[in-house]
């Protein structure tokens, strides 16, 4: 058609390389398309960007054949550590900021950049990759399952009352940022400790959240608010409309102990005049069971949080704690990278014994690398995907093995969004 350019992109137009920092300002602009973040962004938002991730670690696609060399597809990922069932720490690579130019989609250039960041992770000998997914169909195909769940609430402050009667002394305050600065990353620590797929954050990752910049607040919200309690802390914000509506969200609680958990919310709950109250929160959260009416608290969404990939199927199986002996064959299929196999896995004592099971072994468990890792954690019980038919197993015996010993004392959570 007349006056129609085309952008019909041969794979030899599309040039793929690592960032440098003549490449931050396209960076920031093809992102901001894809996520409506603002553009240019202040100078204090750029580096709290730039300082979590290595210029090496982002892979960039530029198509060579238009005469601006435009930015078309950007891909990175964060160096992180994630807490394992029972209580282990591993290196994570966790994949972020992934967007391609709308004139350039469906060409395969997402499929491009993965590959070249898997083919580094396994050289590198990381065991796991994560990810916050903006779409669910988009990751499986590439080992990803869903491992992390968030529940959001709501509740009516004044309301809910707790069961427990409040102690004599109070023992959540208010508290100043320099305060939650000096207290709150080593709480958070301990949390991360005692919760499956809790991600540890360094101090680059604590500069954004504390510094809670103007500029990076929703519209109409309030600067955060801080309670704090020896074991634990929440902060939240208070909205208010131009209308005159009023309502709080809790931007995030971390409680080490029951107690800390049940005072910071006795607080919350009770927060004068603000006629809502949403929060998010792991999906096994207790506080339905601490108010007298269990309905004060509506469960309003259910988000997967976290995407998991295995990239080591024996490192991986090693690595964490099992809550009951097993003796299986599991049978892991790899599409994307061809790295799963055959496994013979044993526990004993919690601790898993995994050999390359001798060839001609009977499977008794068969699936999927993205089931296997939306297991891992504890997330979803293996007999969830037995009934979806995505996971098959010999036996009835075999499936009740697997979700005693894959279960988790504390549903997964990642806590941090990336
Ligand atoms: C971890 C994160 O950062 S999550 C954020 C992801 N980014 C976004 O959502 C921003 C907006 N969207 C985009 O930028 C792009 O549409 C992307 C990145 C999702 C996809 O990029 P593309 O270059 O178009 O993907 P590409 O052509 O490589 O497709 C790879 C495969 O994924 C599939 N796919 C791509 N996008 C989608 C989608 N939105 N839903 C379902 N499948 C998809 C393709 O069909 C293709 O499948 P196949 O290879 O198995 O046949």
């Amino acid at each position: 058609m007349e006056g129609v350019t085309s952008v019909s992109t041969p794979k030899s137009r599309l040039s793929l390389q690592r960032a440098t920092d003549a490449d931050w300002d396209d960076i920031i602009t093809t992102d901001a398309r894809a996520f409506a973040m603002r553009n240019p962004l202040p100078d204090d938002e750029r580096a709290d960007l730039r300082n979590k991730v290595a210029d090496d670690d982002i892979v960039l696609v530029r198509d060579t054949g238009l005469s601006s060399n435009p930015l078309v597809g950007v891909s990175m990922f964060y160096r992180m550590s994630m807490s394992l069932p029972g209580a282990g720490v591993a290196d994570a690579a966790g994949l972020s900021w992934v967007s391609v130019a709308s004139t350039h989609r469906r060409r395969g250039i997402l499929r491009r950049m993965i590959t070249e960041l898997f083919e580094q992770w396994e050289a590198e000998d990381f065991t796991f990759a994560i990810l916050t997914a903006s779409e669910g169909t988009i990751y499986e195909r590439f080992g990803f399952g869903p491992a992390c769940f968030s529940h959001t609430i709501a509740l009516t402050p004044g309301n809910p009352v707790m069961r427990s009667a409040q102690p004599s002394e109070a023992t959540v305050r208010f508290a100043n940022p320099d305060e939650i600065a000096a207290a709150v990353p080593d709480l958070h620590a301990r949390w991360t400790l005692g919760t499956p797929g809790a991600l540890t954050r360094t101090p680059e990752w604590w500069a954004p959240i504390l510094a809670d910049r103007p500029s990076e607040r929703p519209l109409s919200a309030s600067g955060l608010h801080y309670l704090l309690h020896d074991d634990g802390y929440a902060s939240y914000r208070i909205y208010k409309a131009p209308s005159g509506d009023v309502r709080g969200e809790v931007n995030e609680i971390f409680a080490v102990t029951d107690d800390a958990h049940t005072e910071l919310w006795r607080v919350l709950v009770s927060l004068d005049l603000i006629p809502s109250l949403t929060a998010t929160v792991p999906v096994d959260d207790p506080l339905r069971h601490k108010l007298t009416n269990l309905r004060a608290v509506t469960v309003t969404g259910r988000r997967d949080e976290m995407w998991l990939r295995i990239l080591d199927v024996p490192a991986a199986l090693s690595a964490r704690k099992y809550a009951a002996e097993l003796d299986v064959v599991l049978d892991i299929a790899d599409e994307f990278r061809g790295r799963g196999g055959v496994f013979k896995l044993s526990v004993r004592g919690g601790d898993a014994i995994v050999t390359p099971a001798e060839p001609g072994t009977t499977p008794t468990v068969r699936m999927d690398t993205s089931v296997l890792s939306s297991i891992y954690l504890g997330g979803i019980k293996p007999s969830e995907f037995a009934a979806a038919g995505r996971l098959d197993v010999d036996s009835p015996a075999t499936l009740r093995a697997l979700d005693l010993a894959f279960g988790t004392d504390r549903a997964p959570f990642s806590g941090t969004f990336f």
